[in-house]
């Protein structure tokens, strides 16, 4: 058996609040892997196009402002970061105005080609692997991926846990945001939210957290040891 450990590239998506954050974290971080939140670059373009007076319902106009801001994701689970232009956007990125018109400026596919690539330069520069989340991470970005996951959950069951992280919010209109935003990244013509074909699909409706974490782990190590063996098989027999 090798002592190395191969680098590996798992793929997670699946509609809004089913868990790809919080399980992809937790996930790269038990198995010192890279992370990378897609979403949240999706975000801070669109935080980007909102800040400079773009209209997010002009397709051209974002086409034309789609390679200017410089957006950076830092890659440790223990503290994923993203700065637009060097401003850090943790926060500005999570208002509700964003989260409304990330659709828009994500449909556009000069932003999608230009986020794509920056999405796979960051996999490809992961030493020991990473973990990388979003909507057509197993579909598009990285179709070679060693592991591909698809996360689902009961449109009642996403509400509520968002209704939880954001104290107050009436759990119905959350819901119906949230199977607004899934409709439209599902719908649109590049690259929409989709399973890969040869993704495994982990439904989260009844688990915890830390089951789905779990899950997902061995999921990984299953993978690994499988493409462990096929390589011991293949080298030939020491002398
Ligand atoms: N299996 C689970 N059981 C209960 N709560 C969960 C579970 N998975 C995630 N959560 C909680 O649900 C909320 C949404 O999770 P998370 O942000 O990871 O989802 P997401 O799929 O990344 O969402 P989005 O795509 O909108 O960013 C968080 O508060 C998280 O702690
Ligand atoms: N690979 C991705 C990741 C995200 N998006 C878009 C669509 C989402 O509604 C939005 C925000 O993502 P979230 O932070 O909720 O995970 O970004 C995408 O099109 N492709």
């Amino acid at each position: 058996m090798s002592d190395t450990v191969e680098s590996v590239i798992v793929a997670i998506d699946g509609p809004s609040g089913t868990g790809k954050s919080s399980t992809s974290r937790a996930v790269a971080a038990a198995l010192g892997l890279s992370y990378l939140d897609t979403g949240a670059q999706y975000r801070a373009i669109t935080w980007w196009m909102i800040s400079n007076g773009v209209d997010v319902q002009d397709p051209a106009a974002i086409a034309t402002a789609a390679a200017k801001p410089a957006i950076v994701s830092g890659t440790d689970p223990a503290n994923p970061t993203i700065t637009v232009d060097g401003v850090d956007v943790t926060g500005p990125i999570r208002t509700p105005e964003v989260t409304s018109k990330v659709s828009a400026v994500s449909a556009v596919p000069e932003v999608r080609a230009r986020i794509t690539e920056l999405q796979r330069s960051i996999a490809s520069s992961a030493a020991t692997g990473i973990v990388v989340e979003g909507r057509d991470i197993g579909t598009t970005v990285l179709p070679d991926a060693d592991l591909k996951i698809f996360l689902t959950a009961s449109p009642e069951a996403r509400a509520a846990r968002r209704s939880g992280e954001l104290k107050g919010t009436d759990v119905a209109a959350t819901k119906e945001a949230l199977v607004k935003r899934d409709a439209a990244d599902s719908s649109r013509k590049t690259s929409p939210l989709a399973k890969a074909d040869d993704a495994v699909e982990v439904d989260t409706t009844d688990l915890t957290l830390e089951q789905v974490i779990e899950c997902v782990v061995t999921l990984v190590e299953e993978r690994r040891c499988a493409t462990e063996n096929t390589e011991n098989t293949e080298k030939p027999a020491a002398r």
